[in-house]
């Protein structure tokens, strides 16, 4: 700092001497032409001549100086231009005392006066000139004051002795005063110095808090832009929160398949209505609807097939329902409507016939020509029900009673369905013991040759010995074990025990029997009939051409191609098949075909008014023929009068059973009835 100090004082020095030179040397050009001119009278001409040259000598020294520096433009460090102007303020400072010495013995008044005025004049103004820079006022001004002094000094006159007094006076008064300006000057160059230091240090900060504000202005920029990336990251997070909260809801409420309302939606709306029909005190309908033998299609179709009629029977149901009327699904196959304002019992059968129409058409061409029928229960409010447990539970009980009466119906629920549904659930628990319990077991009815009256073999039926309400048909049961899918290892279980009885009788000497068991289609395609008939079959020793399977016709209608292959492969180990309940299907006959039938059971209906009814007589004579003509044992069922067993005959059927020859008998009977000595071969 101190040396900058210095640095810029020099410079401001330099410059205001070389500032003045021009005026100064031309003023001392000006001066000393004009004392040539006054005192060139009174003194020699040479030497004034000569002092005059030299003046000007000097004045333009110090005006080249001033004339090279002007030049410069700062190349040359201003000390040296300082040190050159001092030495040249000597030079013309030593000229001005020559005045002095060549002038001072002049006994000529004009001359001593213009004397005493030019080295007052010259070193007085020099204090105004050279006061910036000491040693060029001090080497100027001195030498003119000392030739001055020394000059009257030399005079040898006491009264002048005086005058040097007061000339040394003088000078020490001029050295004070340019001493003391060129302390203000350099106080003044100090000033300006800090304040450039100052200017310099606030612009510096200037500069630097201008830095600081760009930095924090192109932070804050990036800050707002990130933010503003930010807020647009957090909109679309947003938006695809709620979309995805939307769809959550939409999930929860809603049936992927089908996309209706789901049973928690349904819920919902079943609750709305129930208030909303207080409220107006009007009705509604709940219809509970369930399709006929899906499963059984289902699992023959595949699932793929499965769903896209179940989105197919969603289709039709929202079709031909009012738009305020909610369809929803329950699942698998179980669909609810939800029928409002001032539903009355004759509305809501319009309702269900409506809906039993839109299934008259095949539900997906694409997948066959077969149709799905629904089967439909309804409850309303406020007679069957409150509440929506109460009228959800009537309408599932009213749509169980439309299966048990045969399906493809509605019904009303009524207060002994309660009953019904109650006692199904009863059936269902004590089932699931039933076989680990050893409630069930076998009973045979017998079958006979029509031609010979021999016994052939028997049908199994399975038979429950409820613990608490004795002897249990299957009609009581098995309905509910298919439906639960009990049946695998009820099925699985007659099975094994038919073959361990024919294996016995084999083995007992009994005439060469064989054994007709019930399969129902679940045991067909949901499990794994084929390893249950081969582990039977291995695990008892039976003979496979014993044991004989029947399928009911319904079901071979209903699923044929996977039904197919899997009783393929079991008429292939040399088990053979029956149609159970044949003619009560009313699809084409082109399945006989397709499986691998062995023998046709003609239905009991059939057989039942076959002595009165020419139609029966037509069916069951065409039953036969048909047959017969494929190559297929008939056996006609239920036959309970000599006459029926005599027509039978008579059209050809080959074997035939039912109560004429025998009710169902326990094994230990059945084994009576074998060694009737008519029944032996
Ligand atoms: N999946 C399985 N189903 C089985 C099994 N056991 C039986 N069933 C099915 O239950 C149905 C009813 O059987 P059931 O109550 O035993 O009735 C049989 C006979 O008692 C009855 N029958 C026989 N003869 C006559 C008669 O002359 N008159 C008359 N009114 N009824 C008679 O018919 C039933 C046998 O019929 P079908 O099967 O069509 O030959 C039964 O139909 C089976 O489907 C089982 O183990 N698994």
């Amino acid at each position: 700092m101190a040396d900058q100090q210095h640095a810029y004082l020099t410079a401001e020095q330099v410059r205001a001497l070389y500032v003045q030179a021009p005026i100064s040397n031309l003023t001392v050009v000006v001066v000393s032409t004009l004392y040539f001119l006054v005192l060139r009278s009174h003194l020699d001409t040479f030497p004034l001549l000569g002092w005059t040259l030299l003046m000007w000598l000097a004045a333009g020294y110090r005006l080249v100086l001033w004339s090279l520096h002007r030049k410069d433009g700062g190349k040359t460090p201003p000390a040296l231009w300082l040190r050159r102007y001092r030495d040249a303020c000597f030079a013309v400072g030593c000229a001005w005392s020559l005045a002095t010495l060549f002038l001072a013995d002049m006994g000529d008044h004009v001359v001593v006066a213009a004397l005493f005025m030019l080295v007052f004049g010259v070193t007085s103004s020099a204090v105004a000139i050279l006061s910036m820079h000491l040693p060029s006022f001090v080497l100027y001004v001195l030498p003119q004051l000392l030739i001055l002094g020394l000059v009257l000094l030399s005079r040898g006159v006491p009264e002048l002795y005086w005058l040097v007094g007061a000339v040394c006076v003088y000078a020490l008064m001029l050295t004070l005063f340019a001493r003391n300006a060129g302390q203000l000057f350099r106080g003044h160059v100090q000033l300006a110095t800090q304040n450039q230091a100052l200017v310099g240090q606030l612009n510096a900060e200037n500069a630097r808090r201008e830095d600081v504000i760009r930095e924090r202005t192109e932070t804050l920029r990036a800050t707002n832009q990130a933010l503003e990336a930010e807020i647009v990251e957090r909109k679309k997070a947003e938006a695809a929160l709620h979309e995805q909260q939307r769809s959550l809801r939409r999930i929860a409420n809603h049936d992927p398949l089908t996309d209706l309302p789901n049973r928690l939606l349904m819920i919902d709306r079943l609750g709305h209505a129930i208030r909303r029909s207080h409220r107006s005190e009007t009705g509604l309908a709940v219809l509970f609807i369930d399709l006929d033998h899906f499963k059984e299609v289902n699992d023959s179709l595949g699932h793929t097939a499965g769903d896209q009629l179940l989105k197919a029977a969603a289709g039709r149901l929202v079709a031909c329902l009012r738009e305020g009327d909610t369809v929803a699904r329950l699942g698998g196959d179980e669909f609810v409507v939800i029928a409002e304002d001032a539903c009355t019992a004759s509305d809501a059968s319009v309702i269900a016939s409506l809906i039993q129409s839109a299934f008259n058409e095949p539900l997906d061409p694409s997948l066959g020509d077969f149709c799905i029928t629904p089967s439909i229960g309804i409850s309303l409010y406020p007679q069957d029900g409150t509440d929506t447990e109460t009228l959800l539970r009537n309408a599932d009980a009213a749509m169980y009673r439309a299966k048990s009466d045969g399906r493809k119906a509605f019904r009303f629920y009524s207060a002994d369905m309660t009953e019904q549904a109650r006692e199904r659930l009863a059936i269902e628990t004590a089932l699931r013991h039933a076989l680990t319990r050893g409630e069930l077991w076998l009973a045979f009815q017998p079958r006979h040759d029509l031609v010979s009256g021999r016994l052939v073999g028997a049908e199994v039926l399975v038979r429950w010995e409820h613990p608490t309400q004795g002897l249990l048909l299957p009609g009581r049961f098995i309905a509910v074990a298919e439906s639960t899918g009990q049946i695998e290892q009820i099925g699985a279980w007659v099975l094994d025990e038919a073959c361990r009885q024919l294996k016995r009788w084999e083995q007992a000497g009994i005439p060469e029997i064989g054994l007709a068991v019930n399969v129902s289609g679940r045991q067909v395609l949901q499990g794994n009939l084929i390893e249950t008939v081969q582990a039977a079959l291995e695990r008892t020793g039976c003979r496979p051409d014993r044991l004989e399977l029947e399928i009911t016709e319904g079901f071979l209608i209903r699923g044929p191609e996977a039904s197919r292959v899997i009783l393929e492969r079991i008429r292939d180990m040399g088990v053979r098949i029956a149609i159970d309940d044949f003619g009560t299907g009313y699809s084409s006959l082109s399945y006989l075909k397709q499986f691998p039938i062995g023998t046709i059971k003609i239905d009991r209906s059939f057989v039942r008014d076959i002595t009165l009814d020419p139609n029966d007589q037509a069916i069951v004579t065409a039953i036969v023929a048909l047959g017969r003509s494929l190559g297929l044992r008939v056996v006609a069922e239920g036959v309970e009068t000599p006459e029926q067993m005599a027509f039978l005959g008579e059209c050809g059927c080959h074997e035939a059973q039912g109560f004429l020859y025998s009710k169902p008998l326990n094994v230990r009977e059945f084994l009576g009835y074998c060694k009737r000595p008519g029944d032996r071969g």
